[in-house]
């Protein structure tokens, strides 16, 4: 194991303890049972993948760990209580959604400018944080002078800049062609490790799940239900070439069987 593994070794105390968590949507008469039945346990220093069917709620998992959607049953514990969502989550999408009359470094500073954190700390933050993400040099850039993967990255550092204790990301990388997806997940890997923050990031791609989560969350469609949740164990620092070992099959497989889709 490397460093980057220790905090969640040592972690005692679960960042996020969810236990039944349950949600409905409802539309005047209507109701809908997006999540029936999920309970994790998410450690501080985490890397959590979430993967499942398309509809299985994911999404709503991670509105309700956000603070954006409420829950209807079961429990959900943040941060023993001391958690604020608006301050204490970073939030990546699918698209990385920048502001195109903002500069690199002015897109970075949004949320240290909505939580009106000192402008003076918040800079020298971003430039480093443009800098673990790649971008040092790009700060003075406007958005469409990027590709898309080097969007995406400052997407992440925006999301770093208040130093939140959980960063969620939907999909971070659906929209990547995939090879620029492979050196994302690379990325990916390096920042989680120098951020030393809790993710969750919810995926697609079995591969991409078993690739970069320490722990591996798998949800069953309609409506979601937790099958099953365990450590992914393979060589450190993770390299692509893990992709080719048995181990990784291993696991692969399993999330298939769990999956029902053999
Ligand atoms: N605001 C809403 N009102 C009613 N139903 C909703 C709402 N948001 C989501 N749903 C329904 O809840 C279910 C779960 O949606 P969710 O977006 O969480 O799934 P998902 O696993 O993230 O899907 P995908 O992988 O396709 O993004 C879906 O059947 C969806 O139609």
């Amino acid at each position: 194991m490397n460093a980057a593994r220790e905090p969640q070794a040592a972690a005692g105390e679960p960042l996020i303890r969810m236990r039944n968590l349950r949600k409905v949507y409802r539309k005047r008469d209507e109701e809908f049972l997006a999540v029936s039945d999920v309970t994790m346990d998410i450690f501080p220093g985490d890397m959590v993948s979430l993967v499942g069917p398309s509809g299985c709620g994911k999404t709503t998992l991670l509105k309700i760990l956000s603070g954006l959607q409420s829950h209807d049953g079961g429990t959900l514990e943040v941060g023993g209580g001391n958690f604020n969502p608006g301050r204490d989550v970073g939030m990546v999408f699918q698209q990385p959604l920048l502001l195109k009359w903002r500069t690199i470094l002015e897109n970075v500073l949004l949320p240290a400018d909505i939580l009106h954190l000192d402008r003076r700390q918040a800079t020298q933050r971003a430039h480093e944080l443009l800098e673990m993400v790649g971008l040092a040099g790009f700060d003075n850039k406007y958005p469409y002078e990027l590709s898309g993967g080097m969007q995406q990255r400052a997407a992440i550092a925006r999301a770093l800049i208040h130093s939140p204790k959980l960063v969620l990301m939907d999909e971070p990388f659906g929209a990547l062609d995939a090879l620029t997806r492979e050196k994302m997940n690379l990325e990916m890997l390096r920042i989680w490790a120098e951020s030393r923050t809790t993710f969750v990031v919810v995926t697609h791609s079995i591969h991409e799940a078993v690739f970069l989560g320490s722990r591996c969350a798998v949800l069953t469609a309609g409506p979601a239900r937790m099958a099953d949740c365990f450590p992914i164990e393979l060589e450190e620092p993770r390299k692509l070439h893990v992709k080719t070992s048995p181990e990784f099959g291993e696991y692969v497989r399993r999330i298939y069987e769990l999956l029902g889709v053999e």
